[in-house]
């Protein structure tokens, strides 16, 4: 049986997710709202925009699209998530196949799990979220709906992200840390203190920007 995945979000991380999930086994529909002015990607076909393909689940509803968001704003993938999931969409979880997730993790639908990830046991990822290249994501943390943890993140034991929270690329946190939601965490930073809701922070140590 030919299995199907629609993209929405035609861009570099879309073009990852598209890789991960031929991957496993899917043939790959993308949707994009730069539709008709952007009509490919790479090799791929865009068939219409969001909208377009919300009407096409609408006509046949016995039809359970598969859909995954690879928008890499938090926001914009939270709403295309919510108008998905409110006409009747599967939203699917994909998990590169030389991703390392524990049997004792738990990964809600919607969230990617590009290569080289590690999630360890008894971690909880939240809905549509992106556990990037290589990010460590130890046992017992716990990650929010829609957080970004950027490629080569390491999170410690117990460490708490927030839900839309984006952490940079190469960011370190300490064991136990509480990062709030809606925080912005820069490139290559260490956390070493609870971070609020809300705030941008960066350095080593990782201090709030005013
Ligand atoms: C697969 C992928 O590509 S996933 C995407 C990965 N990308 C990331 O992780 C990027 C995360 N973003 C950052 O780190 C950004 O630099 C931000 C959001 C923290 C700040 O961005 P901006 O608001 O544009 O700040 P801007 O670049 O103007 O820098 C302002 C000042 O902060 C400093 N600064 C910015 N980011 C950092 C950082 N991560 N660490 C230390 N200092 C920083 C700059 O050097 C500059 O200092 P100056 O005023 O003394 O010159």
């Amino acid at each position: 049986m030919i299995k199907i995945l629609s993209i929405v979000g035609a861009s570099g991380h879309g073009k990852v997710i598209a890789d991960i999930a031929e991957q496993l086994g899917f043939t790959i529909n993308f949707y994009d709202d730069a539709y008709p002015n952007k009509t490919h990607i790479e090799h791929w076909l865009i068939h219409g925009t969001c909208a377009d393909l919300v009407s096409l689940n609408n006509a046949d509803i016995t039809l359970s699209h598969n859909v995954v968001v690879a928008i890499g704003n938090n926001d914009i993938r939270q709403q295309k998530i919510h108008l998905l999931q409110q006409n009747g969409f599967n939203l699917i979880s994909l998990i590169h196949p030389n991703a390392i997730v524990s049997q004792y993790a738990s990964i809600a639908s919607g969230t990617v799990v590009f290569a080289g990830a590690v999630i360890n046991a008894f971690a909880t990822v939240g809905v549509g979220c992106i556990i990037n290249t290589a990010a460590v994501v130890e046992h017992d943390c716990f990650i929010a709906n829609f957080a970004h943890i950027c490629p080569n993140v390491a999170l410690a034991g117990g460490v708490s992200v927030g839900s839309k929270s984006w952490i940079g690329i190469g960011t370190q946190v300490r064991q136990l840390i509480k990062i709030g939601d809606n925080c912005l965490i820069g490139a290559g930073s260490t956390v070493v203190k609870n971070i609020s809701n809300n705030v941008t922070a960066f350095g080593s140590p990782a201090v709030t920007r005013k």
